[in-house]
């Protein structure tokens, strides 16, 4: 494999990096802290998710928060693409000719190590050497050479606690287990072979369990169709029997009846005839009654004649008086329809005087007010004269004040401008303006401007008086013509008022003769008013009424006489009857009818007890006639349910057997099906017995194949010779003055001392020399030289080498001798890439990249 191609982004210092190694000798070069060894660290990031810079974090460029590397690989056969994210959700992934074949960081890194054909540890003190670290292989030749044999991990293989002993051990336990399967199974195979048999005995006792049942069977139903034909005989029979029963019972219980019935009416013919005197004698009490109902009569019509008579009497009597009273009632009634007629004017003229009353009342009201509004009336011109010179006076005090305080005011400016008045001359008189002459103008002026204030105070006051005053009058005057308005109406309202009075003192004049009529009119019906209500009292007496009751007394007379009549002829019927004997003759008759009653309701029953016997001796006769016919015999029907019992039972008992049977059967059935599994799947597990104990042999054989007188021995013999011969085969195209180069390689000793080993080199003279005492470059060139010859002797497929500032410490000869050993070397590895900040070392290249820093971030420029 070489490494084609890597694009580093946002990692370490490069944003974006894509970098191309299309040569032998790839020279990666640039100033310290271009960026260059994060290519490097580019590579083997994407190899094997390793660094020397910390954790992952460290990686990603600063103010970016993930960081990508991709690595294309490829070979004659494969094009490899690896890619690896830091802080990214996206896993590692490796993509084999384009087809995605691992993800997650630990598989891809598996991957490639099986790619490459070396792990990360070989690789890493081998082909890629970093910063300084050039000629430790030769320091660390025993470290690394345990590493590449690995013997350790073999010792520990076959060690007694080891994996192939411990794998051994469970494979003798997984042996005796199979070995306790194996009884298992054999007393499986037994149990199974007894259960096949006992399926075998219980098949054959079910099937002659199922004979029998179906034999029963049979017979039960014959048996249970004579049952219910029988059955049914019997509930017949059962029915008849009770019928029976029943109506015997009823015929014994009538016949008792009738027997007592007969018994109680036997005197009933002679108790008929006694009764029959009963209604003679009730017919003499009717009679009895009757004559009291008519004395009755007699009493109460006699008095009703005499109430009747006196009536009569007093109607006569009320009816003449009457007479005499009517020419005083008529002329009552003929006042009163005169008083009525004359009675509405009446009305009207009392209601006219009451008017008229009211309105004088009023009239001498207004009379009065007006008289008080003519004196306020009189003031009105007077108050407006009065107004007018006020007013005037007031204007001209105005005019005075302003006046007054122009003059206040012109004084005082004469003060104030005085001040600022220039020149020499005075602005007031025209003298000369010195400070006695100005102080004098603002004396004076002030003097006249106190004598001003006092006339100004004078006038506001008088000003102030006459103000007041003024609006006294003028409320007064508001008043009064208020009160005028009053007046105008009170006057209009006394001429209305004079006019309605008059016209009620001539209303009054045309109604006043009918006042006295009324009173003369009245003074008539209070003389009329005793007749008249005399008249009213016997107002109810008159003639027919008088005569209808003269024609009921007749009535009555007669009636009285036929009642007469009538008790006479009782009188005689009853002559010699005692009325309380009678009485207690029909109530003992009674008493003993009643007993006649009882007697023939009796008689009733007793017929229909005798017709009913007669029926219920036809039923009787008939039911015994029906149950000879069915002939039935209980014994036989028991004997019947007895043996449809037995038949049952033995039914029952043989189903209960043949449903153990089947129980045991289905159980046995479960069991061979449990047993047969358990059976297949221990065969299946002892199949492996015989694999397991090839096994234990092996690893038996295994184990001693492995030990130090096997393997190892060969193991180091074989690398040892790779090695050797690959290095003394790198070394002669150095060209230097080594010859050849022995390894002593040592295996684990019994005290637990590592493998390892030890390098000898030959010179021209067949000397030998120690690696201390090789010369720089010639350490510079052994150690190049081993390392490819290890990488060559693992057989790896890694075919390209990495050296990262290889120079450094280096003087000048070494670094001319290195360039020269890196140029040899590209004859045993297809593709270096070396790093470095040495322009010299660009001489070895024939692709060289250019890394520098521009701000903070790495640019790629690549030249052939
Ligand atoms: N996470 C990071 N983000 C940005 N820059 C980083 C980060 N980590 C390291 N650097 C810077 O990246 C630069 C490159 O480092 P690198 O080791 O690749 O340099 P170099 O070219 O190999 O230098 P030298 O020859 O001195 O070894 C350094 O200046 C370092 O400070």
């Amino acid at each position: 494999m070489r490494i084609d191609k890597i694009t580093l982004t946002n990692f370490l210092s490069h944003e974006h990096s894509e970098i191309q190694f299309l040569g032998e000798i790839n020279v990666i070069v640039g100033q310290n802290g271009a960026g260059k060894s994060s290519i490097i660290d580019g590579i083997v990031f994407s190899l094997f998710r390793t660094h020397s810079r910390g954790n992952n974090d460290n990686l990603i460029r600063k103010g970016s928060n993930k960081a990508s590397v991709t690595l294309h690989l490829s070979n004659e056969k494969d094009k490899i693409e690896i890619i690896r994210d830091i802080r990214s959700t996206t896993e590692d992934r490796l993509i084999r000719n384009q087809i995605p074949v691992a993800r997650s960081a630990t598989v891809v890194s598996n991957e490639i190590e099986k790619i490459l054909g070396i792990d990360k540890d070989i690789a890493l003190s081998t082909i890629i050497v970093r910063q300084g670290e050039l000629d430790k292989i030769l320091e660390n030749f025993q470290d690394i050479m345990g590493k590449i044999l690995k013997l350790e991990s073999i010792e520990k293989l076959i060690d007694s606690r080891g994996p192939i002993v411990e794998f051994k051990k469970n494979l003798e336990n997984k042996l005796r287990e199979l070995d306790r399967i194996e009884q298992d199974y054999n007393n499986s195979k037994k149990n199974l072979e007894e259960k096949r048999n006992r399926v075998l005995e219980l098949e054959k006792d079910r099937k002659k369990l199922e004979d029998e049942i179906k034999n029963l069977e049979n017979q039960i139903t014959e048996l249970k169709k004579q049952f219910e034909d029988y059955e049914k005989k019997r509930n017949q029979y059962l029915e008849l029997t009770t019928i029976l029963k029943v109506k015997e019972t009823k015929l014994n219980e009538l016949n008792k009846s009738i027997e007592e019935l007969r018994r109680q009416t036997e005197n009933m013919d002679k108790l008929e005839k006694e009764v029959n005197e009963l209604d003679n004698l009730k017919n003499f009490r009717l009679k009895f009654e009757k004559y009291e109902v008519l004395s009755r009569s007699y009493m109460e019509i006699s008095n009703n004649i005499l109430n009747l008579e006196k009536e009569i009497e007093e109607y006569e009597k009320a009816i003449k008086r009457k007479k005499e009273l009517e020419p005083h009632y008529l002329r009552y009634k003929e006042l009163e329809r005169k008083l009525e007629e004359l009675q509405p004017k009446y009305e009207e003229y009392l209601k006219s005087k009451l008017n008229l009353d009211s309105k004088l009342n009023l009239k001498e009201r207004l009379d009065k007010d007006a008289s008080e509004f003519s004196k306020d009336i009189d003031r009105i011109g007077n108050l407006e004269q009065i107004m007018e010179e006020k007013r005037k006076r007031q204007l001209d005090l105005r005019a005075q004040l302003g006046k007054v305080e122009s003059l206040i005011s012109e004084k005082n400016e004469i003060i104030n401008n005085l001040s600022q008045v220039k020149g020499e001359t005075c602005p007031v008189c025209g003298r000369p303006l010195d400070e006695g002459h100005k102080q004098k103008i603002v004396e004076e002026a002030k003097s006249y401007i106190s004598r001003l204030e006092l006339d100004k105070n004078e006038l506001e006051e008088e000003l102030k008086k006459i103000t007041d005053e003024l609006n006294k009058i003028e409320k007064e005057y508001r008043r009064l013509s208020n009160n005028k308005a009053n007046y105008d109406n009170i006057i209009k309202q006394l001429r209305k008022l004079n006019e309605e009075i008059e016209n009620l003192h001539n209303r009054i004049e045309a109604l006043k003769d009918i006042e006295e009529e009324i009173k003369k009119i009245n003074g008539e019906i209070k003389d009329l008013k005793q007749y008249y209500e005399e008249f009213m009292r016997l107002f109810k007496y008159d003639e027919k009424e008088l005569e209808r009751k003269k024609v009921r007394l007749d009535e009555m007379n007669k009636k009285k006489v036929e009642i007469e009549k009538e008790m006479r002829v009782l009188e005689t019927e009853l002559q010699g009857l005692d009325r309380k004997e009678l009485e207690n003759k029909i109530s003992d008759l009674e008493r003993k009818k009643k007993i006649l009653d009882e007697m023939k309701k009796k008689r009733g029953v007793l017929e229909d007890y005798i017709g009913q016997v007669e029926l219920l001796q036809e039923d009787v006769k008939k039911l015994k006639e029906k149950l000879n016919i069915i002939q039935f015999d209980e014994n036989k029907y028991n004997e019947l349910k007895t043996s449809l019992d037995v038949h049952n039972a033995s039914l029952k008992e043989k189903e209960n057997r043949k449903s153990r049977v089947e129980g045991e059967l289905d159980s046995l059935g479960k069991d061979i099906e449990e047993i047969s599994n358990r059976i297949k799947n221990y065969e299946l597990q002892l199949k492996d017995k015989e694999k397991i104990i090839n096994g234990i042999n092996k690893l038996e054989k295994i184990r001693d194949a492995l030990g130090e007188r096997k393997l190892q021995s060969y193991i180091i013999m074989a690398t040892k010779q790779l090695i050797e011969n690959n290095l003394n085969d790198i070394i002669s195209k150095f060209d230097l003055s080594i010859k050849n180069v022995e390894m002593e390689i040592m295996q684990k000793t019994s005290r637990g001392k590592g493998s390892g080993g030890n390098i000898v080199i030959y010179t021209n003279n067949g000397d030998t020399l120690p690696i201390v005492s090789l010369s720089g470059g010639e350490r510079i060139a052994l150690s190049i030289a081993l390392r490819l010859a290890i990488a060559k002797a693992l057989m790896s497929n890694t075919n390209f080498f990495i050296l990262d500032e290889p120079t450094i410490h280096l003087d000048d000869q070494r670094k001319a001798y290195l360039i020269e050993i890196i140029r040899a070397a590209k004859e045993s590895v297809p593709q270096i890439l070396v790093v470095t900040h040495d322009e010299e070392v660009v001489q070895a290249a024939d692709y060289v990249i250019r890394v520098e820093k521009r701000g903070n971030k790495s640019f790629v420029r690549e030249e052939t």
